[in-house]
């Protein structure tokens, strides 16, 4: 048996949305935490399975964890250094931040591979390049990672591509090397920002987050603290488009405008109305005669590629050929085949796709090959005539806290249920 989300297509969606705290935010928060000697109590947290595998692991350490609701409360006063070999590293990809985390601890983490959407090839040789230049060995058998080090001492790397999960990584584990790293050509995302952000109240020192240089001076000593996590851009968007394509009125709260510019940029030439209010956006959607756009995935700031997919939906309501173009994976791309069966007229080239418009959508039984394919095909369902079963929505889990119930809110007909494998 196998779960499917359900999608009666067509009902105009109306109302308030609150978006819940950043998922790639959170699952780097938490490793963050295990370098405390005190207790870290964060909130926000995100209802998804990347945090539920993520407490699985933090339990597997030894840690205290306590969870209730949009808090979870780490304690890894007593924790031990065990390898982190089960399954629950498979289920995600963030699993990787305790390298960092555990190596600038104990100056020693055996890992597995971690797991996470496949996008095509996703090396992690960044994280490991960084890790030796501060002095650890690594091995690798059996798809694990053992990495030792005497000790950490701090260097300037530079990163040959800004890199998200590298530079994390690489942030965590300089936080306790002695003395100074560099990241050079650093990645800028707000969820690195919001990292650095808890690791300097633990007591870390830590400049330049944000741009393309930053330096850590090692401390010998991190202590318990309190964060709230920012916003979930990519949830945020995904509910701009949403509105764009279903609604009619949405209110779209506790969202960070500055970090969807270039998401709002595009729906505005697109011809979506909104209004930004504070930290909410109103949409008002479902306009006839959108327009085509073209869109090139870039680093923050740039057009996220976690948004391409769901904004591909709304590009085939739009009157004309628009452009995808990927520049960060090159093969984000499944998402297309599952919405070619659904109606729509994409086709797929390399590193991008070409979406000609508008046509309408009908329901079918689709698969979520990955976390964002699965919102595009949400995004679809809402719009499509008829039933759109979506399978596979461990992935849409992984993600997106409580989607159908916020949603249902808004006036949308959804169900879960199992079917036949
Ligand atoms: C948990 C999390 O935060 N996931 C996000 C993070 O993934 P993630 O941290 O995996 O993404 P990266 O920024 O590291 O990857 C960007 C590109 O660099 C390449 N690369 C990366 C590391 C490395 O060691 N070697 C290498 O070649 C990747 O294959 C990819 O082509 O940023 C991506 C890009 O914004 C988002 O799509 C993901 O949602
Ligand atoms: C690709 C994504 O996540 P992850 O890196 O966790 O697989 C995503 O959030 O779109």
């Amino acid at each position: 048996m196998a779960e499917v989300i359900a999608i009666e297509g067509g009902y105009k969606l109306n109302g308030t949305v609150r978006i819940s705290g950043a998922k790639n935010a959170t699952v780097a928060l938490i490793p963050a935490a295990v370098l405390s000697d005190g207790p870290v109590e964060i909130l926000g947290v995100p209802e998804i399975s990347d945090v539920e595998a993520l407490a699985i692991l933090l339990e597997e350490l030894k840690c205290k964890v306590e969870v209730d609701g949009e808090r979870i409360r780490i304690d890894p006063t007593h924790m031990e250094d065990i390898p982190l070999v089960s399954d629950a590293v498979n289920k995600l990809r963030a699993s990787y931040y305790f390298m960092g985390a555990l190596l600038g601890k104990y100056k020693r983490v055996k890992i597995k591979m971690p797991g996470g959407c496949y996008l095509g090839p996703r090396p992690i040789d960044l994280h490991l390049k960084g890790f030796e230049a501060l002095g650890a060995k690594i091995t690798y058998e059996n798809d694990t990672y053992l990495l030792e080090a005497e000790e950490l001492v701090g260097t300037s790397i530079y990163l040959d591509f800004a890199s998200v999960g590298a530079t994390i990584n690489i942030m965590l584990a300089a936080v306790r090397a002695k003395g100074k790293t560099i990241i050079e050509n650093a990645a800028k995302e707000p969820e690195i920002i919001d990292v650095a952000n808890l690791l300097t109240k633990m007591g870390a020192k830590i400049r330049g987050v944000g741009t393309d240089t930053i330096t850590i001076e090692g401390v010998d000593y991190l202590g318990g603290t309190f964060h709230e996590i920012i916003p979930d851009r990519i949830e945020a968007g995904t509910f701009l488009i949403i509105a764009a394509a279903a609604g009619e009125r949405v209110i779209i709260q506790n969202i960070i405008p500055q970090h969807l510019e270039a998401l709002i940029s595009k729906l505005k030439e697109m011809g979506v109305k909104m209004d930004v209010v504070g930290d909410s956006i109103v949409v008002y959607g479902a306009k006839e005669g959108l327009k085509p756009v073209d869109i090139k995935t870039q680093i923050y700031p740039g057009f996220a590629t976690d948004l391409q997919q769901p904004l591909t939906t709304l590009l085939t309501q739009a009157q004309g050929v628009s452009h995808v173009k990927e520049t960060i994976y090159v093969e984000r791309f499944k998402h297309c085949g599952q919405l070619n069966k659904m109606g729509a007229n994409i086709e797929v080239g390399e590193a991008s796709s070409m979406i000609s418009g508008a046509t309408p959508l009908h329901g079918a039984r689709v698969e979520a090959t990955d976390l964002r394919c699965g919102a595009a095909l949400v995004v679809a369902g809402l719009i499509a005539s008829g039933k759109t079963e979506i399978t596979n929505v461990y992935h849409i889990d992984r993600g997106y806290d409580n989607i159908d119930n916020k949603l249902i809110t808004l006036g949308a007909h959804i169900t879960r249920y199992e079917i036949e494998d």
